[in-house]
């Protein structure tokens, strides 16, 4: 299976990153940086009536490649002058083509929040997170154990960075409502095991979660109708990667998905 592997690739990555990467040297280093930007709260206070996190990916292994002439950083800033809330990277090279030097070019030049989008499985890849320049990371339930979820959350936080945890089934997300710690949850429309997308995972999902979270719908998302499904069923923000990806003009694409910037984000 797809997700299997991409964990065993991630577990070869750890034990190279714990060759690199001290735990103490990094929490001294990160002791001095300049706090993270608000992840969460960009979404909460979003530039329009939903919020968007933006992806900056080049391909995936359920469609290939997406976007040939691929230029991270021009692609970062054009998301920024769209009136983009937030900006997703994807770090993971062996199956996205993505690099944790897309993310620290793009955090040069922009400054919008930055999330890393990979697969974390070890407590290592969480400081290396901050030490890239992101402002919050990715937790998927779907490979990781109640315990890590709690324990890996409460590290990203105390290294001043947002979390936002993946679901995509009912189970996972009882798991995280009941571990009580997640306040941005996001609906993984496509099963990461099939590659199977349905919005509907997302009205299923979200009826079920307790007011106060910023609810995030995640992938398949690419018509004017789709945002406005998984509006009405309660997403807060939307996450978008491959439809913008393969679009010419990102700043005319995400006007015409999610209208002109408005400022008249609110909070649940
Ligand atoms: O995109 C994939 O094919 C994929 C396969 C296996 C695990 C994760 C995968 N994607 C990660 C994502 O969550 C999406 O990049 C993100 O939600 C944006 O989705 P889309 O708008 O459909 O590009």
């Amino acid at each position: 299976m797809f997700l299997d592997r991409i964990v065993a690739t991630k577990h070869e990555e750890v034990s190279a990153l714990k060759q690199t990467l001290q735990i103490g040297q990094a929490e001294r280093t990160i002791a001095d940086l300049a706090p993270a930007l608000g992840f969460e709260r960009a979404l909460s206070g979003r530039n329009r009536p939903v919020g968007l996190i933006a992806e900056v990916k080049k391909a995936s292994p359920s469609k290939g490649l997406i976007r040939p002439d691929f230029h991270p950083v021009s692609l970062a800033q054009a998301y920024e002058e769209a009136g983009t809330d937030c900006i997703s990277v994807l770090t993971d090279k062996d199956y996205f083509q993505g690099s944790n030097e897309y993310l620290k070019q793009i955090r040069e030049k922009v400054r919008v929040p930055l999330l890393r989008k990979d697969f974390t499985i070890d407590e290592r890849q969480i400081y290396e997170a901050r030490l890239i320049g992101a402002d919050a990371i990715l937790l998927i339930a779907a490979i990781l154990t109640k315990s890590q979820l709690s324990s890996f959350y409460t590290l990203a936080k105390d290294l001043g960075l947002d979390v936002l945890v993946e679901v995509h089934n009912r189970p996972e997300l009882e798991t995280v409502l009941d571990i009580g710690k997640a306040t941005l949850i996001g609906v993984n429309n496509r099963d990461l095991k099939t590659f199977v997308t349905d919005l509907k995972v997302t009205e299923q999902l979200i009826g079920l979660m307790p007011k106060g979270i910023v609810a995030v719908s995640e992938s398949a998302i690419s018509t004017t109708e789709d945002v406005a499904f998984v509006r009405e069923a309660g997403a807060q923000a939307v996450l978008i990667g491959e439809h913008f990806m393969r679009q010419p003009n990102i700043q005319q694409a995400v006007n015409d998905l999610l209208g002109p910037v408005t400022n008249e984000g609110t909070t649940r």
